[in-house]
């Protein structure tokens, strides 16, 4: 089995990491506005991005052309403390001057949880230019859990019943994340070192090993078995 080309940035802190990261997105982003018009961007969630999402506001982007989505949302409402998209609104759009309708919230609190799911997949674009992922100490990626049905969904965002959490989710699936123009995942600590050196190693039975030809932005911790 070839280990998979791993497209990977690595920086010593999750700080210098959050830095790097949030350097190419401003980049890859005025890019996106000089060449197309807009950037449309699917947002991470977990707890790593958000050192990245307070780097990014100091960063010159074309705030005004930005759509912003999410790759993935717990089944609660934006006020809860494990709302992907509050962590994004304390620590980034709250402080930018990104247009409210441009953010598009996927609306976790929908019951059923799969009406949320047909909902947000008529606002989304046609192709995403960048999705930001994390991946778990279990290899999962977005709300795509080893083991899930959503592994195997077709369509562009589904809900996803998480056994070991006991709860449902919303998600991008594989096929949503693949057709972007580029998958950036963002992983730091060493409890990411040992699934990191799996994927490398061409082992796919981790779900982020689905994703197509990522860009990694790793801190050394994470990297150490590489
Ligand atoms: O909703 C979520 O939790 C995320 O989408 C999930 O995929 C996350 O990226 C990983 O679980 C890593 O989480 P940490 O960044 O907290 O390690």
């Amino acid at each position: 089995m070839t280990a998979p080309t791993m497209n990977t940035v690595v920086s010593p802190t999750p700080l210098d990491t959050a830095q790097t990261a949030a350097r190419a997105f401003a980049q890859v982003a005025r890019d996106a506005v000089t060449a197309r018009g807009a950037f449309y961007v699917a947002l991470a969630g977990g707890s790593t991005p958000k050192l990245m999402y307070r780097a990014l506001r100091d960063q010159t982007i074309p705030w005004a052309a930005l759509h912003v989505y999410f790759s993935d949302e717990r089944s609660v409402g934006p006020d809860s403390p494990d709302s992907n998209y509050k962590l994004a609104y304390d620590e980034l759009l709250a402080h930018v001057p990104i247009p409210a309708e441009q953010v598009h919230r996927l609306q976790g609190e929908v019951r059923p949880v799969q009406d949320a799911a047909r909902a947000y997949e008529a606002l989304l674009p046609a192709q995403f230019d960048v999705v930001l992922l994390g991946m778990g100490d279990d290899g999962h990626t977005a709300s795509l859990f080893p083991g899930t049905a959503a592994l195997h969904a077709t369509g562009r965002v589904t809900a996803n019943h998480v056994p070991k959490l006991d709860t449902d989710r919303l998600t991008f699936t594989f096929p949503e994340i693949n057709a972007a123009r580029e998958r950036w995942l963002l992983v730091t600590g060493a409890n990411k070192a040992n699934i990191l050196r799996e994927v490398k190693d061409g082992l796919e039975a981790h779900p982020v090993a689905q994703v197509q030809e990522p860009t990694w932005f790793l801190d050394e911790a994470a990297a150490q078995a590489l």
